[in-house]
């Protein structure tokens, strides 16, 4: 059993677990002051005051051994959850952002045989040996900000061979790394070089080969498509989210990053679980979003090293569309693991307020990957991951910024993080 107590603040994020929180319910973090909570056997037991948890362990607790954690001075949050990221990859391109400061453009370099194509080479040179070695790293930086679940998504290979590789890698990760894994798969994220531009052909071959293959092997629980001018049409992008339905992928989408090409009405049309980027989504779009209950995950670390304008999430949460955030964690438009700075950015950039984007990294992007009625609140049942931050209240976060307020971090009931420092489990 593991007693928490004396929290200055815990935000529980309860009474979401079955649709995301829209509108005003985003300001509504289920705060306590003055904390306390109980978890037993990886579970959540008791969560309320810090009298009422001392009560609960001694009625409670029996022979069973206790361990006493202080929040004394912390706020307890959910564990955060990024619900967008390309993490699986080799190599890094860090020469990129000179060419970009130079004036080239993100397309441009793609379109050069740059941006994700140089990666899917270095991907597919690599070994799942290798692949796990560097994503390893990555996942330990997540888990020091406070992330104790990402989501995962394939797209670096661009043939059946190598997308499989980099799901099965995430699938290991998933079992050996105390950040928890949901996979999507992601094989329309480029069109390969060897298919010299014939993007209909590639579809074909994410339909008919790689979408039967990765849903055979059960490696993907979403399927999501890079819909955007000069990538994947809306018609493809069609064809490849409902040949993923047809094989049990819920849909995801890449969508109105770079133009406004009707990504967002998609999602609405498909009935995806979310559209993701959104900078240049139309007010139709928005509107069509909120009313089918398609999630927006927003990456405003994205625009802004891409140094674009962001995602209208005000436009969005007025429109009643449920708001998710996330690094976007990739090696061309967004290399970080910060999710915390990344709560920063939706702050100071989007003007969303500390408690939408306490929301949108906790239950809200627990609905974004299916997870909802097991993880992003603190609520009796639910799985026991939990982060202590170095902050005496929630709004301290967006605050205090760009350094890493994570002081303890629970997976599973299990302290991963502790001052600051990995525990090994
Ligand atoms: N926009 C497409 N895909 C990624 C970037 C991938 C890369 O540049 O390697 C994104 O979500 O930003
Ligand atoms: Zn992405």
């Amino acid at each position: 059993m593991i007693h928490i107590h004396g929290a200055a603040q815990i935000a529980t994020l309860g009474g979401a677990s079955t649709k995301p929180k829209t509108g005003k319910e985003m300001e509504e973090l289920g705060l306590i002051e003055d904390g306390g909570i109980v978890i037993d056997d990886g579970i959540f037991v008791f969560v309320g005051s810090s009298g009422e948890a001392n009560r609960y362990v001694k009625e409670h607790s029996g022979d069973k051994s206790v361990t006493v954690l202080s929040a004394a001075g912390k706020t307890v949050t959910p564990g955060l959850i990024d619900p967008h990221t390309h993490i699986v990859f080799a190599g890094s391109r860090e020469f990129e952002l000179n060419l970009r400061l130079q004036g080239a453009k993100y397309l441009d370099i793609l379109q050069a045989g740059g941006g994700i194509l140089y990666t899917t080479e270095r991907t597919r040179e690599a070994t799942e040996e290798q692949l796990m070695a560097e994503t390893v790293r990555r996942l330990d930086r997540f888990l020091s900000h406070g992330v104790t679940t990402i989501e995962a998504k394939s797209g670096y290979g661009l043939r059946l061979n190598d997308e499989l590789k980099q799901l099965r890698v995430a699938r290991r990760l998933d079992a050996a790394h105390p950040v928890e894994l949901v996979s999507t798969f992601m094989g329309a994220h480029a069109v390969p070089a060897e298919y010299k531009g014939d993007a209909d052909a590639f579809v074909r071959t994410v339909t008919e080969e790689m979408i039967p293959a990765v849903a055979r092997e059960g490696l993907a629980e979403f399927c999501d498509v890079f819909c955007e001018e000069g990538v994947f049409t809306v018609e493809q992008s069609r064809d490849i989210l409902e040949a993923g339905k047809r094989w049990g992928l819920k849909p995801k989408i890449h969508a109105d990053e770079l133009v406004s090409c009707g990504g967002a009405e998609l999602a609405a049309q498909l009935g995806a679980v979310s559209a993701d980027h959104l900078l240049h989504a139309s007010k139709d779009g928005i509107r069509q979003m909120a009313e089918q209950g398609v999630i927006a995950v927003l990456l405003p670390g994205t625009a802004f090293f891409l140094m674009a304008p962001p995602a209208d999430a005000r436009a969005m949460i007025t429109a009643g569309v449920p708001v998710a955030l996330s690094t976007d964690r990739n090696p061309g438009s967004s290399p970080t693991e910060s999710l915390p700075f990344i709560m920063n950015l939706a702050c100071l950039t989007m003007r969303m307020t500390p408690a939408e984007v306490l929301t949108a990294c906790t239950i809200n992007a627990a609905h974004a990957i299916g997870r909802a009625a097991s993880i992003g609140s603190i609520e009796v049942g639910k799985q026991a991951d939990l982060v202590m931050f170095d902050a005496p209240n929630y709004l301290y976060l967006q605050y205090h910024y760009a350094v890493n307020l994570t002081d303890t971090v629970l997976k599973k009931g299990d302290v991963v993080i502790r001052d600051g420092k990995r525990v090994p489990i």
